[in-house]
């Protein structure tokens, strides 16, 4: 479990973040969601330690992260894997390099025990015979599955996805989505996906907190989103047509 509290961040003097307390439960697919601009890919950073809040804490596994030493916060950095938005994939690298590359930095495997771990998670990604294409000879969907391919590939106990569905068409999107959320569970880790696609939510929201200009207004999950009386969650559920057509349906 990643724990957030009275987490606050400004930048300039312009409050970004004020006050974020919330909790992300291992094994599930925990969501934070909102419109362009209100602070989720701020939150992620502050989560994974690319940018340090001015007040609050967060905790992994009730292991204090913001007041850590740098041994305990290099120990918690290992134990994190990421998927960008887009991949980002080293594009001078092939598919198996890629993946191999949290494990040439940070462990002492040999190379037949770093193939072996790199053709299980390509496996369980659902790729095979692509070891060595390069980047640019796949399509964005199959970059996502390289990127989550490294982003496990060192047995990460946490797994931060940033607009994982970018880019993606809708049936690709849901596949990805499900993809996350099956190895979220098959390997009870604590995924947080930061997204503003309601497909996803619906999907895979296990978990969901609602951000609004920096203030988290509402946290449920995807069965208790339509019912939640929250004017701005409402706003941002049913700003497009079909969601209002959903919502007709449901009377
Ligand atoms: N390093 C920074 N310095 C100054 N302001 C920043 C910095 N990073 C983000 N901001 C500001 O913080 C606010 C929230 O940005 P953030 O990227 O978290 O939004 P978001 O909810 O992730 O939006 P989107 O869905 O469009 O990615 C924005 O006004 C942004 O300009």
């Amino acid at each position: 479990m990643i724990e957030v509290n009275h987490l606050t961040k400004s930048f300039d003097g312009k409050v970004i973040l004020e006050d974020i307390s919330a909790k992300f439960n291992q094994g599930q697919t925990n969501l934070i969601i909102g419109a362009s601009g209100t602070g989720k890919s701020v939150l992620l950073k502050n989560l994974v330690g690319l940018i340090a809040p001015d007040s609050g804490e967060v905790l992994f596994d009730g292991r204090n992260f913001t007041s850590a030493d740098k041994d305990l916060k290099t120990d918690i950095r290992r134990e994190i894997g990421m998927l960008f938005q887009g991949g980002a994939l080293f594009d001078s690298k092939n598919v198996e390099q890629n993946i191999m590359f949290p494990l040439d930095v940070l462990t002492d495997m040999t190379k037949e025990e770093k193939l072996e771990r790199v053709n299980y998670c390509l496996d369980r990604v659902g790729m095979t015979d692509v070891n060595k294409k390069m980047p640019s000879e796949i399509s964005g969907g199959m970059k996502k599955r390289v990127g989550i391919a490294r982003a496990i590939v060192n047995h990460s106990k946490y797994l931060f996805c940033d607009e994982p569905n970018s880019g993606l068409d809708p049936q690709t999107s849901i596949r990805i989505d499900n993809l996350i959320k099956e190895i979220t569970e098959e390997l009870n880790i604590t995924t947080i996906v930061v997204t503003h696609d309601m497909n996803s939510v619906m999907e895979i929201g296990d978990n969901i907190i609602f951000l609004h200009k920096g203030h988290k207004l509402w946290e449920g999950n995807n069965e208790t989103i339509f019912d939640g009386d929250c004017t701005e969650l409402q706003d941002f559920i049913f700003a497009n047509k079909l969601m209002r057509a959903v919502k007709k349906n449901r009377g």
